[in-house]
């Protein structure tokens, strides 16, 4: 089937440079999608926006392109449930990705097996009312406990200003739990204001819980943006992304978000995103930790 994209739509970028940051042997992008493509892989009735095909092939091409050594996939809402799309890119990819998947209730037991055998290693939560519509939490908490003797983990999406009022819900989760974004701070806020620090009292209290310093480019309300050579972008991100990779150095991911759907100003060069790492993690102990070290251990067990 034909589509059309979303009014407006970005593209990702068709010519990412080279990074100048070297990234270690063993890196994991592990925040990325594939979209379809659409004639092969369809996009979901339930969708909330229709992206540009973005396929497994050009995401490998991106992987190689920036020194990165392995890509966790994790199912974009444009595909609702049907995992299809990612299953397939994690069958091709072998040992060099795992996926994380959207499931309902109504999974069966060897669904889920056959999802645990191409890769999948968590499911995805989402909170953002411009992306789904609501689940209801009973059905969320069935889930996860469903998925929890397989060894997944939860990846949650919300808001920072939504934080308060999902709380007990994600204190209840008997996984780990991942947070997509650092919550989605207002970074026109403090980073020891109210709500910042209670994302931050969350994981200090749930040693279960990690984060994913992901998304400057998706957060940064001043830029500049990570184009045209800009080394310094997004330096409004910097102080919330470095302050959570120094305090919880052992339970923090990074990823491109490649490719960066719903974005509306700009289409940042992910060789740049890349180059933004040693902003936020300033030591080789740290990049080690973040980008090796950590999704190695939550996706590859090792
Ligand atoms: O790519 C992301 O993580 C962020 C998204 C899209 C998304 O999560 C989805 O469609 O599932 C966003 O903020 O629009």
């Amino acid at each position: 089937m034909k589509y059309n994209k979303t009014p407006g739509w970005l593209d990702f970028h068709q010519a990412p440079s080279v990074p100048h940051f070297v990234l270690p042997e063993g890196t994991v992008d592990a925040h990325c999608h594939v979209f379809g493509p659409g004639e092969v892989f369809p996009y979901s009735s339930e969708r909330k926006y229709t992206p540009c095909d973005a396929s497994k092939k050009q995401l490998f091409a991106l992987r190689d392109r920036l020194g990165v050594s392995r890509n966790v996939i994790v199912q974009a809402t444009c595909h609702g449930d049907d995992n299809s799309a990612l299953v397939d890119a994690l069958k091709s990819a072998g040992e060099l990705a795992r996926g994380v998947a959207t499931v309902k209730r109504n999974i069966s037991d060897k669904e889920l097996k056959n999802l645990h055998d191409a890769g999948v290693r968590g499911v995805r939560f989402n909170f953002l009312k411009r992306l789904v519509d609501f689940t209801p939490k009973d059905e969320l908490l069935e889930i996860a406990h469903r998925i929890a003797p397989l060894g997944w983990h939860v990846v949650i999406y919300f808001e920072a200003a939504d934080l308060p009022d999902l709380w007990d819900f994600f204190d209840a989760i008997p996984t780990k739990v991942v947070v997509d974004h650092m919550g989605r701070p207002d970074v026109s806020k403090p980073v020891d204001g109210e709500e910042f620090q209670l994302l931050v009292r969350m994981l200090r209290e749930h040693e279960n819980m990690w984060c994913k310093v992901t998304c400057p480019e998706r957060l940064s309300l001043t830029g500049p943006a990570a184009l045209n050579g800009e080394l310094a972008p997004y330096k409004d991100v910097v102080p919330f992304a470095k302050y959570i990779v120094e305090n919880f150095p052992d339970r923090v991911l990074w990823g491109t978000d490649w490719p960066h759907p719903n974005l509306k100003d700009h289409m940042p060069d992910d060789g740049l995103l890349v180059d933004f790492i040693p902003l936020i993690a300033t030591t080789v102990a740290l990049q080690e930790k973040l980008l090796v070290k950590n999704p190695s251990g939550l996706y590859w067990d090792k």
